[in-house]
């Protein structure tokens, strides 16, 4: 008898397996999951932290006098900047790497580590890579290669599945045989909702760590909200928001959290087509911690924590297959949800940007449960921006700069569309976070800042910064005070949505130098076509700072420029111009926030 079938008497497992994950945007915890049901259906035990299913653990809950004497655990990890972890496991990313650690303190453990990140970036995976290498070195032993996900062409569940291919479940079948099991050694917890006319609770205690964190974010007013661009089109618009909130300190350039909402729209179709009563409210009976405040109605919950937009993932494919009707159909998502169809997945799935909701409309899926819901959906992630304007500057404003994204077809994306619904007064949830867009060490180093497009955020924030002790006649208190040249990108003069503004601070010094590349003029340019790389070498030698915003690709191809130079200039051969952009980050001579 497997695992979840257990009657009061003995039943058969392979034991205990700890599976824990750390994210920003929901992937690790997606992949956790769905390696635990994969675990579950081979007779391991997962235990977990999670109200939902019980079945992963947030690494923010880890627990340092506990871990280390778990016989099996597996991590899913993203990394972040350079080589660093989701800030959820940030906590446990000290604590594993400190040198109180001692050398075999993970003895008893047999691990896996499956990393994601996106090869666009300069650390591919790197917190995994370390993490999977730190535990080892701790005593631990590495039951299965490394795993890694990509997600810069989606591929991320695509190079789970190969992972798992080879040879995954057959090891830990073979390391852990069967064996009789005592129930009373394996605490439920209580997994059911119940339907209520009770009020709604917000203020509901012992939260996860997910909902505290959403809970004690900051409530921000919409002071200012307008469109940038003078001819703007679905999914080419850039939003200005400027945002307000009581006793809100924010660092110059430093990160804003949003968390998203559904829209009534998608809300109201996904009620119409599983025939949910919209305004019923229910409570989530458990032993454990809970995901959202609650007793809630279907909307709130539908609106504020059910991130049921998000690309469609295997596991949702495998669940849905089981409520369809009809057998093409039924057949179409077993292949998609297969190791076999992943090609098929990719061209109708991953490309289309299928969501729960459109699959659901799609193959007229109409019963599926809010348990289900609540078993197969993540909770909503916050999204990241970077800040676009200078404390000094505008200590009481936030400023941000929102670029349209349209998934696929006309639909847009779920912040996108969250934002294109807000107005001035509105409000929204979010917090502050550290960005790497640090200050350079030397106020007189000159500055170059690369920022197409709604990479531009950060740049007007360090222009802002310097405009500002310019103004006031105090430049040698600036952080600043070096030139400072800015390269800005857009398709056509239409999209120069802050030319006046950048003019302007061109006109008045801030900026000693503002070149703009077009890249749908006749004469197509992007930034990396208006950099000099003389100009470069030159600013680098005089311990000058790059900081660069914007996609992960385009990020990378100024890197690319970058060894181009050295190549060119100094005469060095490829690996060592390679070597020489990690010193630069190294020296925090070049600073990037890229996204993608
Ligand atoms: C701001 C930002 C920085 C990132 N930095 C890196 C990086 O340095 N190395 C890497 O491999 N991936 C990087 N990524 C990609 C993420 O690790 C990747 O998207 C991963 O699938 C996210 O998983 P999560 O949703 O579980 O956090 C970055 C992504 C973002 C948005």
């Amino acid at each position: 008898m497997g695992c979840g079938q257990s009657s009061a008497s003995f039943f058969e497992s392979r034991g205990l397996i700890y599976i824990y994950y750390g994210t920003t945007s929901g992937n690790s915890s997606r992949l956790a999951f769905q390696f635990a049901s994969q675990t579950r259906k081979l007779n391991f035990l997962p235990k977990g932290k999670d109200v939902i299913q019980n079945l992963v653990i947030n690494l923010s809950e880890f627990e340092p006098d506990q871990i280390s004497s778990q016989k099996l655990a597996v991590f899913f990890v993203s990394t972040y900047g350079v080589g660093s972890s989701s800030s959820d496991a940030q906590k446990f990313n000290s604590w594993i790497f400190s040198k109180e650690r001692k050398n075999d303190e993970f003895k008893s453990m047999s691990y896996i580590v499956f990393a994601l990140g996106n090869t666009n970036h300069e650390n591919y995976c790197q917190f995994g890579i370390k993490l999977d290498k730190r535990l080892e070195e701790l005593g631990g032993k590495r039951l299965f290669a490394l795993g890694k996900g990509n997600a810069a062409e989606n591929t991320t569940e695509n190079d789970y599945q190969n992972w798992i291919s080879t040879g995954v479940e057959e090891t830990l079948i073979k390391t852990y045989p069967a064996q009789t099991c005592d129930p009373k050694k394996f605490e439920q917890s209580i997994q059911q909702i119940k339907y209520t006319n009770e009020p709604e609770n917000e203020n509901l205690e012992n939260l996860d760590y997910q909902a505290q964190k959403y809970k004690s974010s900051i409530t921000f007013t919409i002071n200012e909200i307008r469109e940038l661009k003078k001819k703007p089109t679905l999914g080419n618009s850039t939003l200005f928001i400027d945002l307000v909130a009581d006793n809100v300190n924010y660092v110059t350039a430093s990160n804003i959290a949003i968390y998203p909402q559904n829209s009534d729209q998608d809300i109201n179709e996904l009620c119409n087509q599983l025939r949910f009563d919209k305004n019923m409210k229910f409570e989530v009976i458990t032993t454990m911690k809970h995901p959202f405040p609650n007793p809630i109605s279907i909307y709130n919950y539908l609106k504020k924590y059910c991130d049921f937009t998000g690309l469609i993932t295997k596991k949702q494919l495998m669940e849905l297959s089981n409520q369809v009707v009809n057998k093409q159909h039924k057949e179409e998502l077993l292949k998609a949800a297969s190791f076999e169809g992943r090609e098929f997945y990719d061209e109708n799935f991953t490309k289309k940007r299928e969501s729960l909701l459109t699959v659901i409309k799609k193959y007229n899926i109409r019963n599926l449960s809010i348990e289900q819901l609540l078993e197969i959906c993540p909770s909503m992630n916050p999204r990241f921006s970077t800040i676009a304007s200078s404390n000094m500057k505008h200590p009481k404003n936030i400023h941000i700069l929102a670029s349209q994204l349209i998934l696929y077809e006309k639909r847009l994306g779920l912040c996108s569309q969250y934002f294109s619904s807000l107005k001035k007064g509105s409000l929204l949830k979010g917090y502050l976070q550290d960005s790497k867009f640090a200050f350079p060490k030397n106020p007189k180093a000159p500055v170059l800042l690369i920022g197409p497009g709604a990479g531009l955020a950060p740049m007007r924030a360090l222009i802002q910064e310097r405009d500002y002790h310019l103004e006031s006649n105090n430049l040698e208190k600036s952080p600043l005070q070096g030139n400072m040249e800015l390269l800005f990108g857009c398709r056509t003069e239409d999209e120069y949505f802050s030319e006046e503004e950048l003019k302007h601070y061109e006109k008045n010094g801030t900026l000693s130098n503002l070149k703009v590349a077009f890249s749908r003029k006749a004469v197509k340019q992007y930034v990396t076509d208006i950099m000099d790389l003389n100009q470069i070498h030159s600013h680098l030698q005089m311990e000058g700072i790059i900081y660069i915003c914007g996609s992960a690709q385009m990020g990378r191809d100024i890197t690319n420029k970058i060894q181009d130079m050295y190549k060119q200039i100094e005469n060095i051969a490829p690996y060592l111009a390679f070597k020489k952009i990690s010193e630069l980050e190294q020296k925090q001579q070049l600073i990037t926030e890229l996204w993608g």
